[in-house]
């Protein structure tokens, strides 16, 4: 569980490839997405081993929605490669390629899209019915008692609060067993109790299901539930941290800060606690640092 943190400053030292042991659930290799003139992602190598919680971090603009995208099939990278489950995407078309995604890939989002009309198993059960598929009521079932709402299956989302309309989400995401669950920012329109709630049952699906999952976020706590925080900068791996706590990714966060300031304020070694003190005072880490460790 997080807690001691270890920093390991890339790519120098493989540059994030590391995932933690096993085999990489997903795999990048040179990754490269140019919009125009801008360059989104600048030649990222990563692995995401099974089983494991990864965490995707960097300031704004730095890539880490255009890495998920990339990773999960939804964007074609300009250059590099993906591989998922041992597959390359790059060498798909399209049907096989939206096969893949909806077979092996978990996506949610910050906002939970799901149709007010529809209940929650119904939600569940419908990008499988629209792909022709017919979900048995036991499955769907099943992939709600995952997220502990099978009780509320015949509740539409309007009766549900925020936290459990995501773990609906999570539910539908989940229900194909996929090899990776992504999520670009997913708690990030919670507040805080369901925003705890949902990362706690992302933990367990991960301790539990061994659920390989990549989340991008903003927030150091909620960084410091996965397994390892990897820190993107301008389209490239800059560094990562394993065992992350909500203190030291702040810090880690303060020292990228500092060290891409435009005016050359920001000292090189890494150090300035009053710095990360600061931005775990703008992060709300207060009591939810040492609240993490109780969830
Ligand atoms: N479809 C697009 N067309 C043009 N430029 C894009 C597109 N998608 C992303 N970009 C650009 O690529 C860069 C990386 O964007 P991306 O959304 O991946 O960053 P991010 O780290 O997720 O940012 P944020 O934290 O603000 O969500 C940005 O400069 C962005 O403007």
């Amino acid at each position: 569980m997080p807690g001691g943190a270890s920093a390991a400053e890339g790519p120098a030292d493989g540059g994030g490839l590391a995932g933690g042991e096993g085999p990489a659930a997903v795999r990048v290799r040179g990754l490269r997405r140019v919009y125009g003139d801008v360059v989104a992602l600048d030649g990222v190598d990563l692995d995401f081993a099974a089983g494991t919680f990864t965490a995707v971090m960097g300031p704004s603009g730095s890539g880490k929605s255009t890495l998920l995208q990339c990773a999960a099939g939804l964007d074609r990278p300009s250059g590099g490669t993906v591989r998922v489950d041992g597959i390359e995407l790059g060498g798909l078309g399209e049907r096989r390629l939206t096969r893949l995604r909806r077979d092996r890939i978990g996506f949610v989002f910050q906002s939970f899209n799901l149709l007010p009309s529809l209940t929650a198993a119904q939600n569940v059960a419908l990008p499988l019915r629209l792909a022709g598929r017919r979900p048995s009521r036991g499955a769907v079932r099943a992939a709600l008692d995952r997220v502990g709402l099978g009780e509320r299956a015949g509740h539409r989302p309007a009766e549900l609060s925020g936290g459990q309309q995501q773990r609906v989400a999570l539910a539908r995401a989940l229900i194909t067993r996929p090899a990776v669950l992504f999520g670009d920012e997913p708690t990030g329109a919670l507040d805080t109790t369901s925003s705890r709630e949902v990362l706690g049952l992302l933990r367990e699906l991960v301790d539990r299901e061994g659920q390989t999952t990549v989340m991008v976020t903003h927030d150091p706590v909620a960084a410091s539930y996965a397994d390892r925080v990897v820190f993107l900068v301008d389209g490239r791996v800059s560094g990562e941290l394993a065992a992350p706590s909500a203190e030291t990714v702040a810090a880690h966060l303060a020292g990228l800060e500092r060290d891409t300031a435009p005016d050359g304020s920001g000292s090189a070694d890494g150090s300035g606690s009053a710095d990360a003190a600061g931005l775990a005072g703008t992060a709300g880490l207060g009591g939810a640092v040492a609240g993490r460790s109780a969830c």
